[in-house]
């Protein structure tokens, strides 16, 4: 057996990984490198977020070490900056599609009516630029929106039922309503006499409106497959929230493991799964779903979110429970200051991201066109995302 089928043929662990490496590096030749950017300068984090949602924010110094592990969580405080992290560069920018994208995501949040009051910082956040960054292999404005519809309803229920006491989350109710907006996502289908009191919940909520709405745009660009993909990638998101919530709860700071086993699923890998049908084709469900390339799908997903906890420090510093991000489990954890854990927690990012690129090379080469593109359409994600974090106003006052 060739290295190479051995390699795809091997279970999806660190062992391949391991293989992968071996089998290029006797080919006499580098892994084929997906393009990438020289690691972004370090950015200064604001001393106030005003994103959605960060009125009263003022941050505290960093303090010089982390709560001791097992501790009930201090809230952090921002590091100076966001260290160089590696990461492809963005493939492309178009204002003029961020911002058709943008407008009509809002006034489609105001049909709705998730963020009432909030429309015009929602606007800045401009979530039409991350759409138009993360998938630059369409410019059809309707495509994207349909992406930014079900990327928006997802942080919508983060909001609005997670982590924003003043939008209405309230930890007690978290467990049934996402019950409930699953099944707005994933439709339940009851006995006659009950399907009416679901269509109302649906229709009075937001949050389940905006769900099901966003799902209802996407069927037109996503095959069965891929809206069952999508639905089964929003269930974990929504287990990712209550595991979440049961640490604020119980006021415990979960292990730096546990924390990033809830990272991959709390992510934005619902928002990445869409690449192929954003970009107008299908990744097979049973390449998709292969172990090898879910790893290093999933991997790459972490990482895009670890980018997440790290431009967010400052806002989240502002939320009044305690909240938890990678640098401040691994602070916890490690005793060290925060500081320190952004700087491991940068190396934990690239690691994962070294590795997706490693795999996905191989996964790519013996893959179908349609799984090939899609890994580039993941690499390039990463890119958009990774430039979308540095610059909205949501992390960076504005
Ligand atoms: C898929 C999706 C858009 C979910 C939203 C929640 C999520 C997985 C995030 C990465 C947002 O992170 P967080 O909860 O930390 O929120 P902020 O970045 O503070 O807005």
């Amino acid at each position: 057996m060739s290295l190479l089928s051995r390699a795809l043929s091997t279970a999806a662990t660190h062992e391949l990984a391991a293989l992968v490496t071996t089998l290029l590096g006797q080919q006499g030749r580098a892994a084929p490198r997906l393009p990438c950017a020289p690691p972004a300068p370090p950015r200064a984090v604001p001393a106030g977020p005003s994103g959605l949602g960060t009125a009263a924010a003022r941050i505290a110094p960093p303090p010089a070490s982390g709560p001791a592990a097992g501790e009930r969580p201090q809230r952090p405080a921002a590091p100076a900056s966001v260290p160089a992290l590696y990461c492809p560069p963005a493939v492309r920018d178009d204002p003029a599609l961020a911002k058709e994208v943008n407008d009509r995501l809002i006034d489609w949040a105001a049909e709705v009516g998730i963020y009432a009051g909030r429309l015009e910082a929602l606007r800045a956040t401009d979530f039409g630029r991350l759409l138009m960054l993360t998938h630059p292999d369409t410019d059809d404005a309707d495509r994207l929106l349909a992406a930014a519809k079900c990327g928006l309803a997802e942080w919508a229920a983060d909001d609005h039922y997670c982590d924003d006491e003043s939008a209405g989350a309230d930890p007690r109710l978290l467990g049934p309503r996402l019950c409930v907006a699953n099944a707005a996502v994933d439709p339940a289908h009851l006995p006659v006499r009950y399907a009416p009191e679901l269509e109302g919940a649906i229709r009075d909520d937001p949050v389940l409106t905006a769900l099901r709405s966003a799902l209802d745009h996407i069927t037109r660009y996503a095959g069965p497959a891929q809206t069952g993909r999508l639905a089964h990638e929003i269930s974990g998101l929504f287990a990712g929230f209550n595991a979440e919530a049961g640490w604020r709860t119980a006021g415990r700071t979960p292990p730096v493991w546990e924390y990033l086993v809830n990272r991959q699923c709390n992510s934005f890998l619902p928002m990445v799964a869409l690449v192929d049908a954003v970009g107008g084709y299908q990744v097979p469900a049973t390449e998709y779903y292969d172990p090898r390339v879910r790893r290093a799908f999933t991997m790459a997903c972490t990482a895009a979110t670890l980018v997440n906890d790290l431009y967010s420090m400052a806002r989240e510093s502002d939320s009044p429970g305690p909240e938890f991000n990678l640098p401040t489990v691994i602070a916890a954890e490690e005793n060290c200051s925060l500081e320190e854990a952004v700087r491991r927690s940068a190396l934990l990012h690239d690691e994962l991201v070294h590795t997706f690129e490693t795999e996905a090379a191989v996964l790519a080469a013996a893959g179908s066109p349609a799984l090939r593109r899609f890994l580039a359409g993941t690499w390039a994600w990463l890119g958009g995302n990774r430039e979308w974090h540095s610059t909205t106003p949501r992390y960076h006052g504005g």
